[in-house]
Formats: C-alpha cells, structure tokens, sequence
C-alpha cells in the first residue's frame, strides 16, 4: 500500500534466531494517524516486529525511519515511542496517578508539570475517580485503561499494543475495543497493534497487515481483505468462507470466467490474472450467496438442495448440494426466517462477480 509522508518507515527488515526465521525482509510504511493492525497466528512475526519497532529487539538486516530519522539503532527510551503490554504491566505498589507519572517523571518533567498532564489524561480517559486507587483494587478494563493512559501520558508519536485485550473476557473485551478504537481517532495517534484475533482486527482497524512466517501475505483495509483476500490463507483465517476449486474458461476486463463442477461462474479478478486453463481457487463469503424462488438476474446463479441447517439464533447456516453438480458443496448464511422458509424442493443460489476473489496462489 502507498503512504503519502509515512510517520513510521519499516525499510528490509530481517531477523532470525538460529534456524527459526523470524521476519523476512519486511517493508511497509504506517502513515500518521493510522490505526494499524499486524494480523497472523502464532509465531508469524507480529511480536518481533513490535519489539524492533520500540528498539527492545535489534534486526539482522534492515532499518526503521521514525518521522525521517533512523532510530534502528537507538534504545528505546530515545525513541518517541511508547508501548501497552498484554498484562498491562502496571506497578501494583503506585497509584493510578502515579503510574501515570512514572513515564513524566523518566522524562525529566517538574512536579507540576508531572501533575497537570497525569490530570488532564486521567481527564481525557475519565480516570479520576480512580486516580488514588491501586492496580489491584481496578477492574479489568479499568487497568487497560490506566496502561493506556501511562503509556499516553508522554505524548509518543507512535504507539505499540501487543495483544492489550488478551486479559479480558468476551463481553469486556468488545466494550474496550470500541473504547480503545475512539480513543485512537480522538487523539489521532499512530496505533501499531498486534492480534491473532480476526474479528477484533476487522473491528478496530483503519488498515490490517495479515502475515504468515515472517512474511506479508496481504495489506488492506479490513473491507479488501475480507471482501477481496488474495490468498487462500488471508481467505481461511479471515472469517468463514466456501472455497471453490476449478479451471480458468477465460479472463475479461473485470472478470475471471471459471468452471466449477461444470458451473461456470464470474469471480473478482487478482492482481496479475490468471491465464486461460490455469486450476484457480476461488472464495466466496457465506453471507454473500443469495436465495431465489426464480433464477436471479445475476452474473452467478445455480440450483441447489438444502441438505442441512443449523440454527444460530438471528441467522442460519444452510448447507447445499448444488444440482446437477455430484459432491458440489456451498454453505451459506441465511436470515433465520429465510432459512425457516426452505425445504426440500430446490432453490436458486446467486451471486455477483464481485462478491466471489478468485484468489492467487
Ligand atoms: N527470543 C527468541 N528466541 C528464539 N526464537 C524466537 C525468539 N523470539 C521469537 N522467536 C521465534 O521467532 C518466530 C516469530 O516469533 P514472534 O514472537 O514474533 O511471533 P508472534 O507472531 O508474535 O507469535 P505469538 O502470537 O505467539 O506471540 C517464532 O518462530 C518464534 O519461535
């Protein structure tokens, strides 16, 4: 993705520890203001790139430009970078106000400067009443947001998150990332934020990275990549989705003709098309199959019997054999009531082009 006037400029980065291959050659740009989160299962890199990102980890190769400057090398209390950390790291035996000043104090502040900034970010994140209790007598959310306001308080320029809403329950969890979102945009600080989980990415993000060992497998809003993945990882570990393998019958301007099961379908052409006879994958979105009593007008329409479903309160998963087509399978969600409404007779299924990525790989 290109970043006019980029904050933060991740240039070659390599790092391997021993035989295990950490990162490999990483380029990216993060622009000012942007809420950017590193996506990828276990081990793929995000938490090494972190933490050479706020200079605890040094690269084998490579360099990182800080607003322009190279801080590869610097430690990283010269860095203007701060970081939350998963167990929120708070001193059990401060005060919120004094957690908050530590950082003020590191940094060489006078007394009553260390006091009228830890107001006004208790102010700001609504710490107050809070301000002379101790970590262990918060809840939860509460410390998430006392980590947040520390690590705030000295104004970096960047901010890293590693995992900050691991500790919390599912319930919680969704409150404070809508919190955490708006405390991005109302401060328009840099967020660099890391998670192995899909769904808080799509939520929080103004742009994901999704990396797989050590490399970036797609850069996108969450929309491209859930809409559009390139790859049949990005297409597995975002979300639900059928995956459809078939030949290439012909490439247009905005299509891929292909031929799956005998069907042939349009799907949204990937960068660099494939060529006529290649075998391709093809994803399309379980929400995005449409149920028709007729053949629906669109670029996409089969038959199918409904051989499953599974009740999931607002909506259903239905499970389809599709006619004429032995051992061609989809599974779509539907609303519960349109789902109630199916039975055995056969139904029309339809798509458009652009709701099924012909995927690269
Ligand atoms: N200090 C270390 N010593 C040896 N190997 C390491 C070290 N740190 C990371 N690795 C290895 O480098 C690879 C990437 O690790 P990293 O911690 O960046 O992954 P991650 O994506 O953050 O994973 P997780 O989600 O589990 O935290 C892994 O194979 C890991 O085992």
């Amino acid at each position: 993705m290109t970043v006019q006037d980029p904050l933060v400029r991740i240039q070659g980065i390599s790092k391997s520890f021993g035989a295990a291959v950490a990162l490999e050659n990483l380029d990216l740009d993060i622009a000012r203001g942007e809420f950017v989160t590193f996506l990828g299962p276990s081990g793929c890199g995000k938490s090494t790139t972190l933490r050479i990102l706020g200079g605890f980890q040094q690269p084998d190769r490579g360099r990182i430009l800080l607003d322009g400057e190279d801080v590869t090398r610097l430690p990283p209390e010269k860095r203007h970078v701060n970081m939350v950390f998963q167990d929120y790291a708070l001193f059990p035996h401060m005060t919120v106000r004094q957690n908050i000043g530590f950082g003020l104090e590191l940094q060489g502040l006078d007394r009553a400067s260390i006091k009228r900034r830890a107001d006004e970010i208790m102010s700001f994140l609504e710490l107050q009443p809070f301000a002379e209790r101790y970590p262990a007598q918060l809840s939860g959310g509460q410390r998430q947001r006392v980590a947040l306001a520390r690590a705030l308080a000295p104004d970096p320029a960047l901010l890293l998150l590693d995992e900050p809403l691991g500790a919390l329950d599912a319930k919680l969890r969704g409150q404070v990332q809508q919190e955490l979102k708006s405390i991005q945009r109302r401060t328009s600080k840099t967020f660099f934020f890391v998670t192995h989980d899909q769904e808080e990415a799509l939520t929080m993000s103004d742009r994901i990275i999704v990396m797989n060992h050590g490399r970036v497998e797609q850069d996108g809003t969450p929309e491209e990549l859930y809409f559009h993945p390139a790859t049949r990882f990005v297409a597995e570990f975002i979300g639900e989705t059928n995956l459809l393998t078939g030949k290439v019958r012909g490439v247009d301007s905005d299509a891929v003709v292909m031929d799956w099961c005998g069907q042939t379908l349009r799907g949204h052409a990937p960068a660099g098309a494939p060529r006529t006879g290649d075998a391709i994958t093809a994803s399309i979105r379980l929400e995005r199959l449409g149920f028709h009593a007729q053949r629906p007008d669109t670029p996409n329409a089969l038959q199918a019997r409904v051989v499953g479903k599974t009740f999931l309160g607002s909506r259903m998963a239905v499970d389809l054999e599709v006619a004429e087509a032995e051992g061609a399978r989809l599974k779509a969600y539907v609303d519960t009531d349109v789902g109630q409404s199916v039975g055995e007779a056969p139904v029309w299924i339809g798509w458009d082009t652009d709701s099924m990525a012909v995927l690269r790989d």
